[in-house]
């Protein structure tokens, strides 16, 4: 009862061959083949591929396809071990992710707190955006990484307390080696996860040397981090994540079986920033280009908030007022989707989807592109259309129809943290600017590889393409 596919022992080479520039994409091109369950196989290993809505939901919602693959890359992260939230699986994620869940709603997310972070991060984000738009004669600015550093910043206020300044050397270093790691591979089994001895035998073409080159300074940088919060923390009065996680090592420091210790902390830090950072600037990101490329569409969201907003700042109060605003931020989620596969999955012990089997230990994968694009659900699917998620009367509607952030036990523990930062940022820098395509004639404007693309940069999540834009601030009234 495998599921149908390519024949031989090698048949997860295929979605190799299927010149897309995507893991997603290639399995959807499959898909069309064999359905949308497939098995391949890589020697002793089995993979199934899942890509229609129905399956999807199924297999995300089965509990012995909770477990992960054991991935080389990602451990090294943690000196060879696995630890974190992101890549571990049985008893230990589950007590770690529980732990994690509760204490960043303890430092802040789901709170009015974590509203007013979200919005300090954006007042700085505008003045910083304004100065550019000040300093450019032609108004063409360079679209690259704008939200990197109000994204992790919120993110550091609840791990670490604190902030850093745009263009804090520090800063650039951390962002430029995550981005550098999720560009390493793009979620199926790197050369170096299938055969780690090679980097022994050649480091540098197996990519040993670059990948630890993006995940030493990471290490290290959170490692001092937790060192100064041991040295400078008041027991009993924690200050954000990592002073929490600090107090419960305390507690734990007599208990033979906990699963709590310093790798630990380490890993989940970097897997909060790992699967938080880039997923959500990269949101943003797409949601500037399709703002560039559907001009009419960007003037109705600015016309909606002008009139509801009255030039106040936005709230998360205001989600139920601004309908066209929500609805176009569902569909830049829904073709700019920045997570086009879940992370893979692992069945536990012998299950089922669909009827096919999917024996112990196979990896699947969960093609949400897949699901996003469906024609049968989205008629016309690649056609950017807001109004598909407004109903008769013009209200938005929350799609149940899409999960960007996975379903079930093993769903994104930052969906909420996300979708207040999206709906926040959005708002805000769609009231004081307008983004349109480059001046093309100004001198700034030398790269046609510059022009606004929605083609994304493949990777472990998909990134806008840097661009050019003529961007310029509007009278916020
Ligand atoms: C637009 C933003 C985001 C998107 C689209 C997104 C999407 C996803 C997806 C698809 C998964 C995998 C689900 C699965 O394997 O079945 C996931 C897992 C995860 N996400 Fe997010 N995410 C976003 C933001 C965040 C943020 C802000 C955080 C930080 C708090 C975060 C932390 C995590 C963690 C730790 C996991 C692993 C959960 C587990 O394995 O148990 N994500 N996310």
């Amino acid at each position: 009862d495998f599921p149908p596919g390519p024949p031989g022992v090698l048949s997860f080479f295929t979605l190799r061959m299927q010149s897309e520039p995507f893991l997603s994409k290639a399995i959807h091109k499959l898909s069309k083949e064999y359905g949308p369950v497939i098995g391949l196989i890589l020697l002793h290993r089995k993979f199934v591929c899942i890509s229609g809505r129905q399956a999807a939901i199924d297999a995300l919602n089965n509990p012995l396809l909770l477990g992960r693959p054991k991935s080389f890359d990602f451990s090294l992260r943690t000196k060879g071990l696995c630890r974190g939230v992101l890549m571990t699986d049985g008893e230990l994620w589950k007590e770690q992710r529980r732990f994690t869940v509760q204490h960043l709603k303890d430092v802040g997310i789901g709170k009015s707190f974590h509203e007013g972070t979200i919005l300090d991060e954006i007042t700085h984000l505008v003045s910083d955006i304004k100065n550019l738009v000040d300093s450019s004669n032609s108004g063409n600015i360079k679209l690259e990484n704008l939200f990197t550093t109000a994204v992790i910043n919120i993110l550091w206020i609840m791990v670490a307390g604190t902030r850093f300044q745009r263009e804090d050397p520090k800063m650039e270093k951390l962002a430029s080696c995550m981005n550098g790691f999720m560009r390493f591979s793009d979620g199926g089994p790197s050369v170096l996860s299938f055969m780690p001895p090679l980097r022994f035998i050649v480091p540098e073409l197996s990519g040993y040397n670059k990948l630890m080159g993006f995940i030493a300074p990471i290490r290290s940088y959170v490692k001092e981090e937790i060192a100064e919060h041991r040295r400078t923390r008041q027991p009993d009065s924690p200050r954000d994540f990592i002073d929490l996680y600090l107090e419960k090592l305390d507690d734990d420091k007599s208990s033979k079986n906990s699963t709590f210790d310093e790798e630990q902390l380490l890993g989940t830090i970097f897997d909060i920033f790992v699967a938080g950072s880039e997923t959500t600037s990269h949101t943003l990101g797409f949601a500037l280009l399709f703002m560039i490329l559907h001009p009419q569409i960007q003037t109705k969201v600015q016309q909606e908030i002008d009139e509801v907003l009255q030039g106040r700042q936005p709230s998360l109060a205001d989600r139920g007022r601004l309908p066209y605003t929500e609805a176009t931020l569902q569909e830049i989620q829904r073709l700019g989707l920045v997570a086009p596969l879940t992370i893979p999955h692992v069945a536990q012990e012998n299950t089922k989807c669909q009827g096919y089997a999917i024996p112990k230990g196979s990896v699947v994968f969960i093609n949400l592109w897949a699901v996003n694009n469906d024609p049968d659900t989205w008629p016309e699917p690649t056609k950017f259309l807001p109004d598909r998620h407004l109903n008769a009367a013009g209200n938005y509607v929350k799609s149940e129809l899409m999960f960007n952030f996975g379903l079930g036990k093993r769903s994104c523990i930052g969906e909420t943290l996300a979708r207040c930062s999206l709906f926040l940022f959005f708002t805000c820098i769609m009231q004081h600017f307008r983004f349109e395509s480059p001046n093309i004639n100004d001198e700034s404007f030398v790269d046609e590889a510059l022009r606004p693309s929605l083609e994304p940069i493949p990777g472990l999540s998909l990134a806008p393409r840097p661009c050019i834009a003529r961007v310029s601030q509007r009278l916020v009234y």
